[in-house]
């Protein structure tokens, strides 16, 4: 197996192609204004036609209108559109028939109920991503959750794992989630909105090594 690697929030150049020297096999852009990750449209089609054809990017809206969520996915093009607000099933399904990208929808984990409710989704998206609870943010807080909840869990469509990853935790969390895809933002930070270009190389490497030594068992 080998696993995909989201590397989100990225706001440079540099930083694109360390994810894809790296090993990465997505990059996220993020157009949430609270977010100290936050890009600009015009800024995110730049960075996504710097990374078009080299890694899929994603796309992450926080509760968009139906109006900015048609205008971003217009400038932007991304191969992938994250929904990391309260939307729901229904508005999901819909965009689904109006936008010819994936959709993803984050979804934070509070308990067994979460589960239950991403079950909701499977016709709505493509891929469910775990994440913590929002606290200040509904994202992007390097703050974990109880990976017990989702381990063994008959997952109906692709997902990811997501919320307080980073090069201590890391194979613990694949060790019991044994998640296809990992999705890290802060974890690869030197302050909140900064990438640190080592962090983001370190990541990968730990990711691959795992593979490489499950493949080899
Ligand atoms: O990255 C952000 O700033 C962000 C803002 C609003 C919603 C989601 C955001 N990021 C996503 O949150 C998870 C976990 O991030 P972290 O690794 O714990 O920092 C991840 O999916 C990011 O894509």
């Amino acid at each position: 197996m080998s696993r995909l690697i989201k590397i989100c929030g990225l706001s440079t150049e540099e930083s694109i192609d360390v994810a894809i020297d790296a090993g990465a096999s997505h990059i996220g852009l993020v157009h949430f204004e609270k977010s100290p990750r936050h890009v600009d449209l015009p800024r995110a089609a730049q960075l996504r036609q710097y990374a078009a054809g080299r890694i899929k990017t994603v796309l992450l809206l926080v509760n968009a209108d139906p109006r900015l969520t048609a205008e971003a996915y217009q400038q932007i093009q991304p191969d992938i559109i994250q929904f990391h607000g309260t939307e729901t099933p229904e508005w999901l399904a819909l965009v689904h028939k109006a936008i010819p990208a994936e959709l993803w929808k984050a979804l934070g984990v509070q308990g067994p109920q979460t589960l239950q409710r991403s079950l909701d989704y499977d016709d709505a998206v493509d891929r469910i991503l775990y994440d913590a609870p929002a606290v200040a943010l509904p994202g992007g807080t390097g703050t974990s959750f109880d990976w017990g909840l989702i381990s063994g869990f008959d997952h109906q469509i692709p997902w990811a794992l997501a919320g307080g990853l980073n090069l201590d935790n890391i194979i613990t969390a694949l060790m019991q989630t044994n998640a296809p895809m990992v999705d890290i933002s802060s974890g690869v930070e030197s302050e909140p909105g900064k990438k640190d270009m080592d962090k983001i190389r370190q990541f990968c490497q730990a990711v691959h090594s795992f593979d490489k030594e499950q493949n080899s068992d």
